[in-house]
């Protein structure tokens, strides 16, 4: 245990500002190798944490540790995820002031671990009693389901988050959490109709399969086994452990449970799930340009479980209708625009449901205190993502990551310079790469990239894919942090498709492939389907899809704005809270994105 500071010492240095030559990447990365060796995880850089993945349990957590770092100065201990939770905890609880923990790093790097720690920190440190304790529990229970409903295995964590997620635990003023609040963000959800091979869909799918009984799931007309499903991958790669499936089921119900989910919403929420299940497995075929269904009996398995007309929804998953001024008019759909439609149907069921689960966890988590209270928000969003090929999530995820790069410029540095200079303090102006110029090559109004992709996606027409990159390419010719296939140069040119473009991101260079842009923004549910959805008699079902929805004329926002304008408002949460930063890598990863960055500004 890494605890007295001669043997902290032995192993390289906590923080990394220690360190001679510290400017120099090599060394840095040398020190976090030399202490990563002896399960030393945890490194400073200055305020920052660093966290290397160890990929096994490490005895660094126990009660004992809760003791060691409680009440500790940040400096008088060694570095470790409780005492950046500490000192958040006691800056919240002695001088009143909110905080915020913002966890980042790539996918499997431990972001979600590192929340959980916090989690369990602050349930050890403060109050074992009464309503306190119900508190602690519930939002100790939130985790199970919001991983069961939105964590899937991909390539590079068998658990993955597939969403960002805010959550703020309430403390009253004796420094017990009394309440919390979720926000969620971009649920990943064309994983509910298709997965990259090796990969699977939601866990909540297996796990209903493989842990429900045998009455319950004829209950809801579904064989246990997954491959007879088109939703769920059949790749033998993909798959996990039945029994891992079943535990989760167990820890899913029993947290369902603790959180008060009647049994009426469980029963309802299970439906839904299943009803997904079957939708897959509803066929086309096409005669002379007309989709059919082409077996019925998945149709009636949904409209049962979903206590919805099934006249009704075989007519909505086989025509459109469109109003144009005055005039309704109602044309049938070909085969690929029916298979669209299911599938954006099936999408839309499952992201509304998560949103909807997030609700219902917060009216359970909610303090019966009215008073302004002091709060902890815990950031776990996705990190920085470059693939072999990048598209529309990219996009959004690395314009997330750019955002939190601004604020971390904006809480830090330039907070402390001004400081600086209130204070009248001797100070070396600091060179830093203001990212800004980023954020708005995508979100100026009228001009940035978010702003053209909606112009395009509302224009009359026929916009497309293609046009919309032709109307970036014109438009941003010019933009520093900007490149298209034609300004590229000749070497650049051979690697980067003409269906492409490159941002040059505050964390190096990504190029985006533009298919599905436009269908991905649109977001496009045919008004037909949303009208049966409201129909419904399942209780959830109905709140998914309310009746005003159906009522308004106004266009819901496009995709990307509504991205938009949430992590807007997660700005504004997080410029009101003292920030505490935990940046997660993996163990052969220390070039990963952005660290460089984060290296540069903590070393100055
Ligand atoms: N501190 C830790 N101790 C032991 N194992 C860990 C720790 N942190 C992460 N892991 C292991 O790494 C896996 C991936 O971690 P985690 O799910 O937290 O990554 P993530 O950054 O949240 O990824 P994603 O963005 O894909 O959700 C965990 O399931 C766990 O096995």
């Amino acid at each position: 245990m890494e605890t007295s500071l001669k043997d902290r010492d032995k192993v390289g240095v906590q923080d990394t500002v220690l360190l001679e030559n510290y400017t120099d990447e090599n060394v840095f990365v040398d020190n976090l190798r030399k202490r990563f060796k002896e399960d030393l995880i945890y490194t400073y850089i200055g305020p920052v944490l660093i966290s290397v993945n160890p990929y096994r349990e490490l005895n660094i957590y126990t009660q004992e540790h809760v003791t060691e770092y409680a009440n500790k100065h940040f400096f008088e201990t060694s570095p470790h995820i409780f005492a950046v939770t500490d000192t958040a905890y006691r800056s919240l609880k002695e001088e009143y002031f909110d905080q915020c923990i913002l966890i980042s790093g790539e996918s499997g790097a431990g972001k979600t671990e590192a929340s959980k720690k916090i989690l369990q920190y602050i349930a050890d440190v403060t109050e074992h009693k009464g309503q306190v304790e119900k508190v602690k529990e519930k939002l100790l229970q939130s985790n199970p389901v919001l991983e069961a409903f939105g964590n899937a295995k991909t390539n590079r964590n068998d658990n993955s988050s597939r969403f960002g997620k805010y959550m703020d635990i309430e403390f009253n003023f004796e420094g017990n959490p009394i309440g919390g609040d979720i926000l969620n963000y971009l649920l990943e959800k064309s994983r509910v109709i298709s997965q990259e091979s090796g990969e699977r869909n939601f866990h909540i799918f297996y796990q209903l399969l493989a842990g429900e009984t045998d009455n319950e799931l004829n209950e809801l007309m579904l064989k246990r086994d997954t491959s007879s499903y088109y939703y769920l991958n059949h790749d033998p790669k993909s798959s996990i452990d039945r029994n891992s499936d079943q535990k989760g089921w167990n820890e899913v119900k029993k947290a369902l449970d603790i959180i008060d989910f009647t049994s009426e919403e469980q029963k309802n929420i299970f439906k839904i799930i299943a009803s997904i299940l079957h939708m897959g497995n509803i066929g086309f075929v096409e005669e002379e340009g007309l989709s059919q269904i082409n077996n019925f009996d998945p149709v009636e398995k949904v409209c049962k479980l979903l206590e919805c007309d099934i006249e009704q929804l075989k007519h909505a998953l086989t025509n459109r209708t469109i109003e144009a001024r005055q005039d309704i008019c109602v044309s049938p759909l070909n085969r690929e625009m029916a298979v669209y439609a299911r599938d954006a149907l099936s999408k839309a069921i499952y992201d509304r449901l998560f949103t909807w689960l997030v609700l219902r966890l917060n009216s359970s988590l909610r303090s019966e205190d009215t008073r302004k209270n002091n709060v902890m928000g815990i950031l776990d969003i996705y990190g920085f993502e470059v693939f072999g090929k990048n598209t529309f999530e990219q996009l959004c995820i690395n314009f997330c990551n750019e955002k939190l790069q601004q604020l971390f410029i904006e809480l830090t540095l330039k907070s402390e310079q001004e400081e600086y200079l209130k204070e009248g303090i001797e100070w070396q102006h600091i060179e830093y790469f203001d990212n800004k110029v980023i954020c708005d090559l995508i979100e100026e109004r009228h001009k940035g990239i978010i702003a053209l992709m909606d112009e395009e996606c509302l224009r009359p027409g026929d916009p497309n894919d293609a046009t919309l990159l032709a109307k970036m390419n014109r438009n941003l010719a010019h933009h520093k942090h900007y490149l298209s296939h034609p300004k590229a140069d000749i070497q650049t040119q051979k690697i980067m498709g003409r269906n492409e473009f490159r941002l040059l991101h505050y964390a190096g260079p990504v190029t985006y492939n533009i298919n599905t842009f436009i269908e991905k923004n649109n977001d496009l549910l045919f008004r037909d389907l949303r009208e049966t959805m409201s129909a419904s008699n399942n209780s959830i079902v109905k709140e998914l899809f309310p009746s005003q929805e159906q009522e308004s004329k106004k266009r819901p926002d496009t995709a990307i704005t509504q991205f938009k304008n949430s992590l807007n408002n997660l700005m504004s949460i997080l410029m009101t809270k003292h920030p505490s930063y935990v940046r997660c890598i993996k163990p052969n990863d220390t070039k990963s994105p952005g660290i460089v960055t984060v290296l540069k500004f903590a070393f100055e």
